[in-house]
């Protein structure tokens, strides 16, 4: 059975789009209406024929929702959410792919005080953004969590765990400050040592004539790829998950001095000992069948 008929999708870039390919692949019954504040993005999505309907506001694309997407950037759930308020279906379930939680759920409520809000993170993702980027293998084997307040309803919450699972996610459900401490330093906190280096690294180029990056190998090249993720999306997860961010920073920071100092007085078997402690942590990692190639890490089998 069908969680959901009709699913509604604000935000066509690289996850809505993907969401709604990934709908299209496993449910194709299910009617799938989109909208996206960005008109040359709607004219995309209309020409990529991912989702039945492209509507031309907030407001018309969630009229006969029973779910409803948010698929923005993080600081803009809350404006998305005000903006569709007066047309949501007082049956619809809202949810959003959002990278933190505490203030996505925050903004919903807040704008949606009456509406059944389930949000919900798919640990998925590329460096792309755009209706282009996405595609609907992204969820396969790919963690979901579902971040639900205390007083969801339990069906609302099984039907949301049903939909992602039938996208090919694994669901877990998890409290919403929980997770963005946790992703602060698996996902959040990477991002930003990749922005920091690659700048450095620019900024040192312009001294030496661009040889950083000129002569740049394997691991910088990775740092690179992490890099290029979307400047908007990226700057709304720092400032909305700003707590987390900055304690895991901190952690990070006092690591990095004991490394430096283990650097300047000479203390190899110290580097020698983490080294081989992480080396350890990625060899488990692949062992548990988490493939090796960079686009499948992470996925859970
Ligand atoms: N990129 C990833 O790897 C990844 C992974 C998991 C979750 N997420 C989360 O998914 C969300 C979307 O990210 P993305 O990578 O798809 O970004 P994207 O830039 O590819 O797409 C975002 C889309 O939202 C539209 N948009 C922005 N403001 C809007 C508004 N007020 N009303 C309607 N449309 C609006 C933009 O025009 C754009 O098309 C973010 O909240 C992000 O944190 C991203
Ligand atoms: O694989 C990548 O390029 C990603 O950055 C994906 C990634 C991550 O950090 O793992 C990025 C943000 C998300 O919210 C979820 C997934």
């Amino acid at each position: 059975m069908l969680p959901f008929a009709r699913v509604s999708i604000i935000g066509l870039g690289l996850i809505g789009s993907s969401v709604a390919r990934a709908v299209k692949a496993n449910m194709p019954e299910v009617r799938i209406t989109g909208f996206d504040a960005d008109p040359e993005v709607r004219d995309r999505a209309h020409d990529l024929g991912f989702c039945d309907d492209v509507a031309d506001t907030a407001g018309t694309a969630v009229i006969d929702a029973g779910l409803v997407i948010l698929c923005v950037p993080v600081g803009a759930m809350g404006l998305v959410a005000e903006q569709m308020a007066a047309d949501l279906p007082a049956d619809a379930i809202v949810s959003d792919v959002g990278s933190c939680k505490q203030s996505v759920a925050e903004a919903l409520a807040a704008a949606l005080p009456e509406a059944t809000i389930i949000p919900a993170h798919p640990v998925a993702g590329t460096e792309k953004s755009g209706p282009d980027a996405g595609f609907a293998t992204l969820f396969k084997g790919r963690w979901c969590i579902l971040t639900p307040p205390t007083n969801a309803p339990e069906a609302a919450v099984a039907a949301l765990s049903t939909f992602w699972q039938r996208l090919g996610a694994d669901v877990e459900i998890m409290d919403a400050r929980h997770h963005d401490l946790v992703l602060a330093i698996t996902s959040h906190l990477p991002h930003l040592i990749a922005y920091t280096i690659v700048g450095t690294a620019d900024d040192l180029g312009e001294v030496t004539q661009s040889e950083v990056i000129k002569y740049s190998a394997g691991g910088f090249r990775d740092f690179t790829r992490i890099a290029a993720s979307d400047p908007v999306m990226w700057r709304d997860v720092f400032l909305n998950n700003k707590e987390a961010v900055l304690e895991m920073l901190q952690r990070f920071s006092e690591d990095l001095t004991a490394l430096q100092r283990a650097i300047r007085y000479g203390k190899g078997d110290d580097l020698e000992a983490l080294f081989a402690r992480t080396r350890d942590i990625r060899r488990s990692i692949v062992e548990q069948g988490q493939d090796d190639d960079a686009p499948d890490f992470g996925r859970k089998h």
